[in-house]
């Protein structure tokens, strides 16, 4: 599975990345940058989703691709298990029952299938959210600031989860924490200047533990980086 976009992004007459080529291997891909530089657009468009701005150039990526966002878009009429077993429901491959089981079980919400979305905590419906991707079983995983919304221990433990649940796919995650960037990336890029720049990503397995001597200082690196004027 070849996953890769080159080019220029045009937002109207300014270039948001120039000089694009962006080809993605399995493992963890972390976008960072500041707010307005084009993060979410280049996830967008290498999603196939739409967006305001105009891809000049190519883009190869296989048609069924997992999304996670920071807005969850549970549907509150559906059980926890509704919302997981919809999208293969609406695409007519029916999610089996036991299947739908094991991976509420593997996000850490056994006997939760019949409760409603308004009955999850915020940490609950991303682990959802987490499901939901898994139910796709897509090799290509998108991601826009999943964990943002989630207190500092539930994100945490959410890129933990991710960690362990997303191993082998090819991911591609926008986020605004360094650390979380760091702790989660095996490839670490930093949109800057409409260019994207790599940074040098930590060694030793992932997720890096938080207790990493070298996390905090390279965190702390990278975010005096980003706020460069
Ligand atoms: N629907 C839209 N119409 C017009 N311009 C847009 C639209 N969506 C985004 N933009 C512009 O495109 C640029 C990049 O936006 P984008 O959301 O990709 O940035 P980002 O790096 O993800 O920002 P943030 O971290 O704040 O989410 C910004 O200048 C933004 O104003």
């Amino acid at each position: 599975m070849t996953v890769a976009i080159a080019g220029q992004v045009w937002l109207g007459g300014r270039p948001l990345v120039a000089a694009l080529d962006l080809r993605l291997t399995p493992g963890w891909t972390c976008l960072l940058g500041a707010s307005g530089a084009g993060k979410s657009t280049l996830l967008r468009l290498l999603a196939g989703l739409p967006v305001a701005a105009r891809l000049e150039g190519t883009r190869q990526a296989p048609d069924r691709i997992g999304w996670m966002a920071q807005a969850d878009l549970l549907q509150p009429r559906l059980s926890v298990l509704g919302n997981l077993r919809l999208m293969a429901r609406l695409r007519g491959e029916p999610l089996p029952r036991p299947r739908a089981e094991a991976l509420l079980e593997a996000v850490g919400l056994a006997g939760r299938g019949a409760d409603r979305p308004e009955a999850l905590s915020g940490g609950e419906r991303q682990r959802l959210a987490l499901a939901r991707v898994l139910a796709d079983d897509a090799a290509l995983v998108a991601l826009d600031e999943p964990f943002s919304a989630l207190d500092v221990p539930t994100r945490a433990a959410m890129q933990d989860l991710a960690a362990a649940c997303l191993a082998g796919k090819t991911v591609v995650m926008v986020t605004h924490d360094p650390t979380e960037a760091l702790r989660l990336g095996d490839r670490v890029l930093l949109l800057q200047d409409a260019l994207l720049h790599e940074i040098p990503p930590l060694p030793g397995p992932r997720p890096v533990p938080l207790s990493d001597p070298g996390l905090a200082q390279a965190a702390a690196a990278l975010l005096a980086r980003m706020r460069r004027p």
